[in-house]
């Protein structure tokens, strides 16, 4: 495993880019590499009786969200038919006509939801625009099996976001959605087990979570990575993400060591990586890594990342086995809805 940091490869000068977190990273180049830094965990042992199993997961995960926060995992429990079923109602989505797709637009809702058009944000401010365009959509109480109260909500983004000609479209990517939900509560408890917390801490937290999902779609590019990208360069901003991708490869993860590593699609497997609101609640213990996607293969790529973090209302106070004298806290304490919303208002300006 790599450990070697920027510092002791004084190759050529790194490459710098100041990201929409305010973190500035460094690399050495725009050419990504094959690396065995992404650990494959197995999650069976989670769903087993004996806590002796999952807290074996746990130190896995505690491991791997420390060292690179990103790892792929396998038997995690959810059938391959949903994977496929979205990935077919992402095409039909990204098929319709320019216009059709429009009629969803995110500029009709305040919040960072419904359709980002092909190019249109330019997140590491290269010469051509981020090559990829992108459905999402939120926590929706009606969809979740544990919802006390299983109302749809009233607002801007339910009634004006959803494609009307596409019948079935909502209900599939929703069934989809409830699963990766289901899943993401499970490992939440996996992950107060990692930070050596008891295992029902952060239950509460995730009665009404952000849950946002996102059908993704990268065209195969012609330039090189110095002048455009997929996705750029960023964190992501609430606690961790899930990351299902087609056979297409195309994500690239920054190694501590200032490389691009390749995240190679693993059939079946999930790709989870931790995201910022946990970063600052762990103290950095958690590492948000940054990540960005070029499809340089070919064909078009899709992709279908789920943002999980806590109910909007919880404050990101730190977790108490990450602080101490010697390591205080290092950012101030917001509610994750607070620091959500500023993270969406900072996205929304990267034009
Ligand atoms: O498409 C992917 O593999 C990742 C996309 C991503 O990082 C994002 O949408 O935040
Ligand atoms: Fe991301």
């Amino acid at each position: 495993m790599s450990t070697t940091t920027l510092l002791e490869t004084p190759a050529q000068p790194p490459l710098n880019l100041t990201l929409q977190n305010g973190k500035n990273i460094y690399y050495h180049s725009d050419i990504s590499i094959e690396a065995d830094e992404i650990p494959i965990i197995d999650l069976k042992g989670i769903y087993s009786s004996d806590i002796e199993d999952r807290k074996a997961v746990a130190e896995r995960v505690r491991e791997a969200a420390h060292r690179i926060g990103f790892f792929y995992i396998v038997n995690h429990g959810i059938g391959p038919q949903h994977a496929e079923n979205t990935f077919l109602q992402a095409k039909r989505f990204f098929d319709q006509p320019e216009e059709k797709k429009m009629e969803v637009c995110t500029d009709l809702v305040r919040e960072y939801l419904g359709y980002f058009p092909m190019a249109r944000y330019n997140r590491n401010g290269k010469k051509k625009e981020d090559l990829m365009e992108a459905y999402n959509w939120g926590y929706n109480p009606k969809y979740d099996p544990e919802a006390e109260s299983k109302e749809e909500p009233d607002t801007d983004a339910v009634k004006l976001l959803w494609p009307k000609d596409l019948p079935g479209f909502k209900d599939t990517v929703y069934e989809h959605h409830a699963q990766l939900l289901t899943l993401a509560r499970r490992l939440t408890r996996t992950f107060a087990l990692a930070l050596h917390l008891d295992e029902h801490h952060f239950d509460k937290y995730v009665k009404t979570p952000a849950a946002g999902m996102r059908l993704t779609h990268y065209p195969p590019q012609e330039a090189s990575p110095s002048d455009q990208l997929g996705i750029g360069a960023h964190t992501d901003f609430e606690c961790f993400t899930f990351v299902t991708q087609d056979e297409q490869a195309g994500l690239e993860v920054l190694s501590k060591s200032g490389y691009w590593i390749k995240a190679k699609p693993i059939p079946g497997s999930i790709v989870v990586n931790i995201a910022d609101c946990f970063m600052r609640q762990t103290n950095d213990f958690f590492v948000s890594t940054v990540h960005r996607v070029v499809n340089k293969g070919g064909s078009e790529r899709y992709s279908c990342p789920f943002f999980f973090g806590w109910n909007h209302d919880i404050e990101l106070e730190p977790v108490a086995t990450c602080v101490s004298d010697d390591n205080p806290m290092k950012y101030p304490v917001v509610t994750s809805g607070e620091y959500l919303r500023w993270r969406a208002e900072q996205a929304k300006k990267v034009t």
